[in-house]
This record gives structure tokens, sequence and C-alpha cells, in this order.
């Protein structure tokens, strides 16, 4: 097989256009078996939308610490928030990276003993209140987001055989969304060069707007890495291992880093999360005779197993990259 250097472009607006459909399904289906990450260009979000929101995060990141703190998401038991650099785990170690999580604008739930945990996680933000322009500027990027991943996730449904809205039985639109404005700070001499650790992302796709600095890699099946160079004005678009789990590894979550910036250079980004509804409990597909015979099956990793049902499993992630908010919010007594 021939060895990939970069990473496909893929244009969305040919999904609309009939005459092109089929060809760009077929490119979409070997982008998201072969390589599972793909640059996504025609998405049809506008470029002030996509300027407004990297803006924000310059505005936001370069705040007094002790504002920023003001939403510390040790604060939330629902995970939002602020959080420091060098507090998050990846992979075993502590990722050179400040950020904010957003998730769905959500009253907290009453619960029971007896309601499943990860019901927990449903929550409103924390915004920060020396910038209060962030929040209109992030719902409106939010909203894009998850319209052009949508837009993927059922191109993806017809391109594995399946009517336009086969995942819609796992979804709910009002809570599916997750993202984060990450800042990545220049690399300090002699310091860790670990911007975000390796690892996969757990639901249906994720969608990244990076700014022109560069630094994230993609791994290829021979353990290589290949730049995700920046393309002006795309996405990067890649497979969560629901979508790994729900075609029996016809699709590849694939596992990703980033590198810090050099010295003198911070790099933004955006990630944006699609992700089943918390209770949803993922089945295979029943896949076309010839992608179920190049199906690889499921990878197991004893770190980061894969659980049929998505809660437990978004949970397991979020406890264990954020020991802080874990230990304050979720651990009993015992487990502390
Ligand atoms: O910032 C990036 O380029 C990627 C971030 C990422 O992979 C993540 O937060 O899951
Ligand atoms: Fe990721």
């Amino acid at each position: 097989m021939s060895r990939v250097n970069t990473l496909p472009i893929l244009d969305l607006s040919r999904f609309r256009v009939p005459r092109q459909r089929e060809r760009f399904l077929a490119e979409l289906r070997h982008a998201a078996h072969e390589v599972g990450f793909f640059y996504l260009v025609g998405h049809g979000v506008a470029p002030e939308t996509m300027r407004a929101i990297v803006d924000s995060a310059r505005r936001f990141f370069a705040l007094p610490q002790a504002q920023r703190l003001e939403i510390e998401n040790v604060r939330s038991p629902h995970f939002r928030g602020y959080t420091r650099t060098g507090t998050e785990q990846t992979a075993g170690g502590a990722d050179w990276r400040e950020q904010l999580d957003i998730g769905p604008e959500r009253p907290a739930l009453h619960l029971t003993e007896d309601d499943p945990r990860y019901l927990r996680l449903i929550g409103p933000n924390q915004w920060p209140s020396a910038l209060p322009e962030l929040r209109d500027v992030v719902l409106l990027w939010q909203c894009e987001a998850l319209r052009v991943s949508r837009e993927v996730l059922r191109a993806l449904a017809v391109a594995l055989g399946q009517e336009l809205t086969y995942f819609d039985r796992w979804f709910d639109a009002e809570a599916a969304v997750h993202l984060k404005v990450v800042h990545y700070p220049p690399r300090e001499p002699g310091g860790t060069e670990q911007g975000v650790g390796s690892h996969k992302d757990y639901g249906f796709l994720a969608l990244l707007q990076q700014d022109e600095v560069g630094g994230l890699q993609v791994q290829r099946a021979d353990g290589s890495w290949i730049d995700a160079t920046p393309i002006p004005d795309s996405f990067v678009v890649n497979i969560g291992e629901m979508l790994e789990i729900a075609t029996n590894g016809y699709l590849r979550a694939t596992q990703h880093r980033v590198l810090s910036p050099p010295a003198g250079v911070d790099r933004y980004s955006i990630p944006f999360f699609l992700a089943p509804r918390l209770d949803a409990v993922i089945e295979p597909i029943d896949l076309p005779p010839d992608l179920a015979a190049v199906a690889r099956g499921v990878t197991q990793d004893e770190n980061n197993p894969l659980l049929a049902a998505y809660g437990e499993n978004a949970l397991l992630g979020w406890l264990r990259s954020h020991p802080r908010v874990a230990e304050r919010w979720w651990l009993t007594p015992a487990e502390r």
C-alpha cells in the first residue's frame, strides 16, 4: 500500500450536487476507512465566524489569570470551564495547553441514587464575566459546527450503504455537542513537547478548526506520524471511537497528538465533538458485504476500553483527563 504523506481533502458541497455525489461518497468512504482523518472544505461556514472565534480565544487567554480562574472547571461537576496549562492528562502525561470546555447549555438535572451517574455530566456552562461577547461568538460557531458535522455524519451513513438518517436513532441534536477553545503556549526550554498526548476521540466524529501554526499529527498504521499542516478555511475531521464500534472497525478512530509550538509562538484551535446521546448503546451496523469483508474488528486498548454505553465511556474519559474535577465531585472517599 502506498504511504500517504498528507491527509485527503474532501469538498462537502459535492455531497449536495447529484452528479458529484457518488464520487464524493467513494472518496469519503476511502478517507474514513484508510486514514480516519481528512480536511473538509466546501462546508459553508462563513470566514468571519471562523475568524471571530480565534479572535475571542486570543482575548480570553490574554485575560489576567485570576479572571480565567473565575470559571475554572474544578467549580463545575460537569467538567465545564477553564483548565489551566499542565493540569489535563492524556496518555499518562500532562498536556501543555489551557482550554475552555463548553457543552450544551442546559440546567443540571435533579438526580437520585438510581439514575446512571453519567447524567451528572449534563449542566450549565461557565462563561467569563470579563469577556461577555465570548458566549455569543462560541454559540454561533457551535451551531455551525453542529450543522457541518451532522452533514458529514449523514454522508457517512450513505457511504456505508445506510439511509441518510441512520445515525439519528442514537442522536439528540440538543445534547450532542462539546467543544473546546484551546491555547497551546510555546514550548519552554527543556520542557515537554506534549501539547496534547496521543489519543483517539470518543464520539462519532470530531471537527477541528486550527490556526496557521500547525503541530497536529496523525498516526499511520505503522506508527509513524503525518503532519496535519493547516489549510486556510478548512476543518480537520476525524472518526471517533463510536463509529469504529458501530462499523466493527471498518471506519478507523485514529490516534493523534499535538506537538507544542516552538519558543515565541502560540497556537489556538477549536475542536468540536459530535456525540451520541449519553444513554445510547451503539450497535453494529449491517454493512454491505463488500465493506463487512474488510472490517478490521474493534481495536482493544486496555488503557482505554471501548464500552458500548456512550455516557459511561465519555465519563471515564473525563475522569481520566481531569483528575482534579474527578476528585472534587465524582470519586467516593475510598476512591480518592
Ligand atoms: O488542537 C488540536 O489540533 C487537536 C486537539 C485534539 O485532538 C483534542 O482536543 O481532542
Ligand atoms: Fe482529539
